[in-house]
């Protein structure tokens, strides 16, 4: 199939739906209120901080654990059902292998564990494209090679999403750019939905075309990365004069002020240095240069960043990922 062929087969479908959902462990919440799409066929990067609840996340889209609030649907099934588990490929950040085992003998479990789909030929053919050794025993494999078996694992399934966490974390430079190319390669001749983890948003660039951003267990952004991109202006320029008379955005006394220029847009984050201001906006209308500042499309690390460092900033979600309000009745799977 080509990619508009893909494209076709995706149309319309939902690889993950959360609707208001949480789950809280004895410390407190991991995920919080989180609602969102993920639209099928996406190559989606999962950002954020440490401790933003990335794993969480992807642990229940794979059937782990129970929610402790909301609903949550992998194309349109509870997680947890055989039919939802069946379509998803989930490479935990540990990634999980029988050191024991042999290079074959880890593949031969995949195909005993997943009968109905496993495809030898595409599993072994990602291992020996990596000149990984087969009688080798996983334990004795180096990081890349260990996760070249652990993605034959993931693909072997044939899955219609792969979920990974964190897949390059340990990898060298060569090594990373080397399973990137091999994951893009997979999705784009099988229109797989991929959803990977990250809290470095330079590793997906280039890579992924939505994103989904988390902070604090709540859900920051969501949406095609480069319209989130272009919703967004890069202010650079001179304050105003101090006695112009006019408010800070933010309500505030005292504190510089902002070009009033800005008013009919969304203030995500602005920074001042002497008389000079950097702000970062979503625009609420067309945003032109100004006598004394220009304006830019800010990249998708200074956006990210500037949502991160603004808690009080409100979230944006794409219309593909935002979520119709839903009756608190169908919304609860399970009672907060
Ligand atoms: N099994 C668990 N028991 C108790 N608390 C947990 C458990 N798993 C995660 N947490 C807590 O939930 C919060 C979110 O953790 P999670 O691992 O989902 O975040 P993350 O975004 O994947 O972080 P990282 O990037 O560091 O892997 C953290 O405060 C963490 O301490």
């Amino acid at each position: 199939m080509n990619t508009a062929e893909f494209d076709s087969m995706n149309a319309g479908l939902v690889a993950i739906e959360a609707s208001g959902l949480g789950m809280r462990y004895r410390r407190g919440w991991a995920l919080q209120e989180c609602s969102f799409r993920l639209p099928a066929g996406r190559v989606c990067g999962l950002v954020g901080p440490n401790g933003a609840g990335k794993s969480t996340l992807l642990s229940l889209a794979a059937g782990f654990g129970e929610a402790s609030a909301g609903r949550l649907r992998v194309f349109g099934a509870d997680p947890r059902t055989r039919q939802a588990r069946e379509q998803v490929g989930y490479l935990a950040q540990n990634k999980p292998l029988y050191p024991r085992m042999t290079v074959t003998d880890t593949l031969r479990m995949g195909r005993e564990l997943n009968r109905a789909n496993w495809d030898q030929r595409r599993a072994e053919g990602i291992v020996r494209a990596g000149d990984v050794p087969l009688h080798a025993r996983a334990g004795s494999l180096s990081g890349g090679q260990r996760t070249r078996l652990a993605l034959a694992l993931c693909f072997g399934k044939r899955p219609r999403m792969l979920m990974l966490d964190e897949p390059m974390a340990d990898l060298d430079p060569l090594v990373r750019h080397e399973m990137t190319a091999l994951l893009m390669a997979e999705a784009a001749e099988y229109g797989t939905t991929v959803l990977t983890s990250t809290h470095t948003l330079p590793e997906l660039e280039g890579v992924c075309d939505y994103l989904l951003v988390l902070a604090d267990g709540r859900v920051r952004m969501a949406g095609e990365a480069d319209e989130l991109a272009a919703a967004h202006s890069l202010v650079v320029g001179a304050l105003p004069a101090a006695d112009s008379g006019q408010q800070r955005k933010d309500g505030a006394a005292t504190g510089p002020v902002l070009p009033s220029a800005l008013d009919p847009h969304t203030v995500v984050e602005a920074q001042v240095t002497g008389r000079q201001f950097s702000a970062l906006v979503r625009r609420g209308a067309p945003l032109p240069e100004g006598p004394a500042w220009s304006v830019s499309e800010p990249s998708m690390e200074q956006l990210l960043l500037s949502y991160l460092r603004s808690p009080e900033a409100p979230a944006l979600l794409m219309p593909s990922a935002d979520l119709p309000e839903m009756p608190a009745a169908q919304l609860k799977d399970h009672a907060a």
